[in-house]
């Protein structure tokens, strides 16, 4: 008879306690592998060593090896905003590179599949992602934020007829990528306030989220609504960020308040959230981001203004959410 524990104490020892449930019926051996935070190569290569010192053992005909993998946990945090345009996908970008810079493991999806930017502001535009078994790897930005995008995916342009289920399942799809080594994932949201987004939430339900907003009254009724989409889905808010607040003079860096200041900071409290900053209007901005280069990977104001708001989401999700 073959000596099964000889060979579980054997396989035990060559993948350092990676083995268990091994299992030999007429002639079929099989066992489970635990693949957990490896790389592809080392698994296929650990995989390749189990057959080997399996296959010739007296007994077995043929070898099956199921491989597992702890799923870690990974929290989302969900940028939204009541509109488009008003900076939620710079905002989620510069948070996403300022947390990695506070030293989180911090990923990237753009949801945003109506028009996304993320390739464009990270400066990943034109890269594929690799995919195994229908499971996509993220792509690795310059900023050591490993990100996945519908505009990776798809031509420009291509995206805005999906729909409904569609959409859904191909959000999913970066979602449930191999977010290997993250912990944290900032999912930068269609605009507005529709069925696309309150499926998303509800789908995979963000640990929190943030919501953006420019200064102006009108943007600030955009963000109360987004708020109650969060709300109806019970997603606890993490704060209001207020984008595009004063104009940073490029000259003299002197910062004017065309629309009135402290509107946001109000408005905040009126919905019962915290305020988590300003970002000022300034050009350096706008070219940065245009260039794929996020201001938050740089020095100076902006990059300052977005490490502020980023310690403030850490000191959240360092509350144990
Ligand atoms: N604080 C800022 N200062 C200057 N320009 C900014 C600022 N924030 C965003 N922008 C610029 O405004 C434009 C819109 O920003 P962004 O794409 O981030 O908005 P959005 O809310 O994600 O829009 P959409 O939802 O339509 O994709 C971009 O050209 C961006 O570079």
């Amino acid at each position: 008879m073959t000596d099964l524990s000889a060979i579980a104490d054997r396989l035990s020892s060559l993948t350092m306690g990676r083995t268990s449930g091994l299992r030999l019926r007429e002639g079929m051996l099989t066992l489970v592998l635990d693949v957990t935070g490896l790389s592809n190569d080392v698994r296929e290569a650990m995989e390749r060593e189990v057959r080997h010192a399996v296959q010739d053992a007296p007994g077995v005909d043929d070898v099956r090896i199921a491989m597992t993998q702890e799923k870690t946990a990974l929290r989302i945090i969900a940028v939204g905003s009541g509109k488009g345009g008003v900076g939620k996908s710079t905002l989620s970008a510069n948070l996403a590179v300022a947390l990695k810079r506070l030293g989180h493991r911090v990923g990237l999806v753009d949801a945003d599949i109506y028009g996304p930017s993320q390739p464009r502001l990270m400066g990943s535009e034109g890269e594929k992602p690799e995919a195994q078994d229908k499971q996509m790897f993220p792509i690795q930005s310059r900023w050591g934020v490993p990100m996945l995008s519908m505009g990776h995916l798809v031509k420009p342009g291509q995206a805005i007829a999906w729909r409904g289920p569609m959409a859904g399942n191909a959000l999913s799809q970066l979602v449930d990528a191999r977010w290997d080594g993250i912990d944290t994932l900032i999912v930068d949201l269609p605009p507005g306030t529709g069925d696309v987004q309150l499926s998303m939430i509800q789908k995979h339900k963000p640990a929190g989220a943030v919501i953006v907003s420019t200064p102006q009254d009108l943007a600030l009724i955009d963000a109360a609504r987004a708020v109650s989409l969060f709300e109806q889905a019970g997603v606890p808010l993490i704060g209001l960020v207020e984008n595009m607040a004063g104009y940073a003079c490029p000259s003299c860096g002197e910062v004017s308040d065309p629309f009135g200041s402290g509107g946001a900071e109000k408005a905040a409290g009126e919905m019962g959230m915290p305020f988590l900053g300003r970002i000022p209007l300034a050009m350096g901005i706008r070219t940065a981001s245009d260039a794929g280069e996020p201001p938050a990977a740089g020095d100076g104001a902006e990059a300052e203004a977005f490490r502020a708001i980023a310690e403030q989401v850490a000191a959240w999700l360092g509350k144990g959410r």
